[in-house]
């Protein structure tokens, strides 16, 4: 038993991995080829999928709205997660991560299933508000620039139905968040001050998972 939230070092981790993972040969294979990637390390841990097609199940997602897609692991795992009558909307503006998405999402059978925009996450977020899709997403994701993270939950909130869930990956940026270095990135204040925020947010219901580089759940109230 224990009152705090126990760290544990790479063997107890491959365990947790061993144990608890469980995936499609496709998403084997993009993580495995992510894994050699210069920028490997943006992509989200699968025990991190693992829990998002969990919740997928338990919430009935349908629709899933992706803001950072990178080489496609956490879009490809709730895609499968969701099954045929899954909708993704995916947002990302890197040519070169998202072909390699591409080709894996194909792979595995779900590309038709998403809907990729190559621009700017906000710009396609407010795209989606003029278009009319307030309300109608059961589940949003948050995994780009982090000094975009205010921004992309205030339409994530607007997206996402009542009752919906809203995620957001690297939450402790490294540990960074407490720890203030001299001549640090803004963001680092900009998520700092993010996180502080959403404990008195009224619209909300709060969950922080020290999972990854930690991840929020909210619910939208
Ligand atoms: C941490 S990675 C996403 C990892 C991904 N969720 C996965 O599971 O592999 C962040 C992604 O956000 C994208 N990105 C960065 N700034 C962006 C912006 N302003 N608009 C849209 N995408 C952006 C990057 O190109 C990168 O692919």
């Amino acid at each position: 038993m224990t009152r705090h939230t126990m760290t544990f070092g790479p063997q107890v981790a491959e365990y947790l991995f061993d144990i608890g993972v469980q995936e499609h040969p496709v998403q084997r294979e993009l993580r495995e080829f992510t894994a050699g990637h210069r920028m490997a390390k943006m992509q989200i841990a699968p025990e991190q999928g693992q829990f998002l097609g969990w919740l997928v199940q338990l919430l009935g997602v349908r629709r899933y709205l992706e803001i950072g897609s990178f080489t496609g692991y956490s879009a490809l795992t709730v895609a499968l997660a969701m099954g045929e009558s899954g909708r993704t909307v995916a947002c990302d503006m890197s040519v070169e991560f998202s072909s390699i998405a591409m080709d894996y999402w194909r792979r595995a059978g779900v590309a038709e299933r998403i809907q990729l925009y190559l621009q700017q996450g906000l710009l396609t977020l407010h795209q989606l508000l003029a278009d009319g899709a307030a309300d109608s997403f059961d589940l949003a994701f948050i995994d780009a620039d982090k000094s975009n993270y205010p921004g992309y939950y205030e339409a994530c909130l607007q997206l996402v139905r009542p009752g919906g869930v809203i995620a957001i990956d690297n939450i402790l940026l490294n540990g960074r968040v407490v720890a203030p270095q001299p001549g640090q990135p803004h963001s680092v204040d900009v998520l700092r001050e993010f996180n502080a925020g959403l404990k008195h947010d009224p619209r909300v219901d709060l969950c922080i998972l020290p999972m990854g580089d930690g991840m929020t759940l909210l619910r939208r109230r």
